[in-house]
């Protein structure tokens, strides 16, 4: 399969006045075409900024290593135009939280449609006639009333979707989703995989999904990468994932769900300014040997000296 995103060896480092937070330390992984990859790992592992360095969403204060291959194309080296044509259109970000990416003096369907407007070329009354048609597929009724509201007239849920709605009316070859459950509530998690699923399946775009929502990246990924500490200790398919997984984070992570047990992980999430040596997971471990607090474990499939 194509690989559409290659990302390697990456570095993000905030340089602050006093101390380097890094909060992405040389990460590689690839996303295929039609492919959901859940990015998974505690709050603080670095996933939103290794999302936001993609689209290069960051502050000046930022020091970027490595590569971001999208198609072939080195989007670190792009000019700021040309990642503008790119952003948008072919690679679309779907923003966290839905409460402050809306503009709520503007109607949403006006929203909607901007990006085909800007994007595809598209004149205003044709894109609103497509976004009624989106509305419906996105569940968000009578379209045709809701297309002229204002954000504050649409439920939680419906906000979240309209944001899933306006970063895909482009029919982008690649979404990066920041968190799309975060304050959802249960039922309708549900009902944001459904979404995703259905966007999969008609439009095959790759899907890059940032989540802690464990059982939301299980009912969609195709794969997942477990993030600890700014580094990915493991890349799997989903299913042995979530059936056997190799690292101990890994493991910790699954038996902290509420339907396995709700056993949380001891200890604290590291520092990303000083890391542990050795391991990054050694000091919360149960089989950290000498090894593990001297020596960092190989960036392979399973970052951990038990399967080197
Ligand atoms: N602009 C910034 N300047 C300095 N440090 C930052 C900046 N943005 C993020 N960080 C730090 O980078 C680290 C990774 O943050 P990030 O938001 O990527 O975590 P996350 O895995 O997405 O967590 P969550 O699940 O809570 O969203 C954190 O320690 C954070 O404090
Ligand atoms: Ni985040």
């Amino acid at each position: 399969m194509d690989e559409v995103l290659v990302v390697k060896d990456l570095h993000v480092h905030f340089v602050l006045e006093n101390m380097t937070v890094k909060a992405v330390d040389g990460v590689s992984f690839h996303v295929s075409e039609g492919e959901a990859l859940a990015l998974i790992g505690e709050s603080g592992s670095g996933k939103s900024v290794l999302g936001m360095t993609i689209l290069r969403l960051l502050p000046e204060n930022v020091r970027v290593g490595g590569k971001i291959l999208f198609n072939g194309l080195n989007l670190l080296e792009l000019p700021e135009e040309g990642l503008r044509e790119i952003r948008g259109r072919e690679i679309a970000w779907v923003p966290q939280n839905p409460a402050t990416s809306l503009n709520p003096v503007l109607r949403v369907g006006i929203q909607i449609a901007e990006p085909m407007e800007v994007h595809m070329g598209i004149d205003r009354k044709t894109a609103i006639q497509r976004v009624v048609g989106l509305l419906r597929y996105f569940d968000i009724n009578p379209a045709e009333k809701r297309v002229n509201q204002y954000p504050h007239q649409y439920s939680g849920g419906m906000r979240q979707r309209a944001l899933v709605a306006m970063g895909t009316s482009t029919q982008p070859r690649l979404i990066i989703a920041d968190e799309p459950t975060k304050g959802v509530d249960v039922t309708k998690k549900v009902r944001v995989a459904e979404l995703f699923r259905k966007i999969k399946k008609n439009s095959k775009p790759s899907l890059l999904i940032i989540t802690h929502d464990l059982p939301f990246a299980e009912r969609l990924a195709d794969r997942v990468a477990v993030m600890y500490c700014g580094q990915i200790v493991e890349v799997c398919d989903a299913r042995t994932f979530f059936e056997e997984p190799l690292h101990p984070y890994s493991k910790a992570l699954l038996n902290s769900l509420p339907s396995r047990g709700l056993n949380p992980i001891k200890g604290y999430s590291p520092s990303m300014v000083n890391p542990p040596e050795g391991c990054r997971f050694h000091p919360r471990c149960d089989h950290a040997t000498d090894k593990c607090l001297k020596e960092p474990p190989f960036d392979g499939e399973v970052r951990c000296w038990l399967y080197a």
